[in-house]
């Protein structure tokens, strides 16, 4: 008997939406699925790809561009190679794309794919509910990426209140009234939804109009220049340094952010003593998350981080995070800041 071409899941949303934690809760489930990653990073360091839990089966990770604007399938094919290798033994591949990709474009990639042990398990769509209103007023085009997907999940919901979150869903739901519409924190969603109802992908009409998105990807080719993409309007910042940040210091830039600023992301050391721990820091628009968590082998300990904004002017951003820098001995009192921040996970 054929084997059972391995779906491969898009999972797409606006910065922050939450892509990684969903992605994070299905490679720690006890599903016995095993799960083939691809993860396109926005930004010079691989801050994703080093978030994705350590379990993860296979993972191959692009951060030199976006994977939305590869030239042709061929890039995305290799990739598949390599998860979908006979070896691999992996049952379902999960590509997560960057906060700034084209959804619609990315899916053509995987149509277009020439190989035959996969096949498209279809598009999940992260909408943030806290942020939701705020960034379809900014991006009118994240409309357009909800109404794509063939399961939208409404995360962060318990960052409203019962009486927001309704309108919120109301609204995601006429946009897209053929696929369901899933309130979840924290990406917690059942892995069954993703690996079953949408990953069987062949056995129906799709909601998806194949035939539409073949058709305007033999009109346009693999062209981006059609149409205005998000990433033309964000650009990314990276910093890094060896020595530990101050506390203090760290919390008043996240605190007062420059302009332009929405998404922060990435690892500190503050090696202060008892503090020694690898803290990942991660802001969405105003909101400030801390985690703690051991350094990886082979991971050194210093600050990496990635700032992800418009209009942002990087000399003034990595002068101000250069004055973050430690200049001298702090005791553990200084880590009360960060503390306020700091999320169990
Ligand atoms: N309160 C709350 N925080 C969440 C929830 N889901 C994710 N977060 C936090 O929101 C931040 C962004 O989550 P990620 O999973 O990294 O989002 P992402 O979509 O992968 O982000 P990008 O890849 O940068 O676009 C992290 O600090 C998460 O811990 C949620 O449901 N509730």
């Amino acid at each position: 008997m054929a084997k059972r071409r391995i779906p491969v899941i898009l999972v797409a949303g606006f910065l922050g939406s939450g892509k990684t934690s969903l992605l994070n809760h299905l490679l720690r489930g006890r599903h016995g699925v095993r799960i083939g990653v691809i993860v396109n990073d926005f930004g010079s360091v691989n801050i994703d790809s080093m978030m994705v839990a350590g379990q993860v089966d296979s993972t191959v990770s692009l951060s030199n561009g976006c994977l939305c604007c590869a030239v042709d399938v061929s890039e995305m094919d290799a990739m598949l190679d390599r998860l979908a290798h006979p070896r691999s033994d992996i049952d379902v591949i999960v590509v997560e794309a960057s906060g700034l990709a084209e959804p619609r474009n990315m899916v053509r990639l995987i149509l277009g794919s020439e190989n035959p042990r996969i096949g498209y398990g279809g598009l999940v769509v992260l909408v943030d509910a806290a942020e939701f209103e705020d960034t379809r007023t900014r991006h009118p085009e994240l409309d357009l990426h909800v109404r794509m997907a063939d399961l939208v999940v409404l995360n962060k919901t318990d960052r409203v209140s019962p009486s927001e979150l309704q309108p919120i869903c109301t609204r995601v739901e006429a946009l897209n009234a053929r696929s369901p519409v899933l309130p979840t924190a924290h990406g917690r969603v059942d892995p069954r939804l993703l690996f079953d109802e949408v990953a069987r992908a062949d056995d129906g009409p799709r909601q998806l109009s194949l035939d539409e998105l073949l058709a305007e990807s033999h009109d346009h080719g693999h062209d981006c220049g059609d149409h205005a993409h998000l990433h033309d309007h964000y650009e990314s910042v990276t910093f890094a340094s060896a020595r530990p940040m101050d506390p203090r210091a760290l919390v008043d830039f996240l605190e007062d952010p420059p302009p332009g600023l929405y998404r922060l992301k990435g690892f500190v050391y503050f090696g202060i003593p008892g503090h020694t721990l690898r803290y990942t820091v991660q802001t969405v628009g105003s909101h400030i998350r801390f985690e703690t968590a051991a350094w990886r082998r082979g991971q050194s300990r210093a600050t990496e981080l990635v700032l992800i904004g418009s209009g942002l002017d990087a000399d003034d951003l990595r002068r101000r995070l250069d004055d973050c820098v430690r200049e001298h001995e702090s005791g553990a009192e200084a880590m009360t800041g960060v503390h306020r921040y700091v999320v169990e996970n």
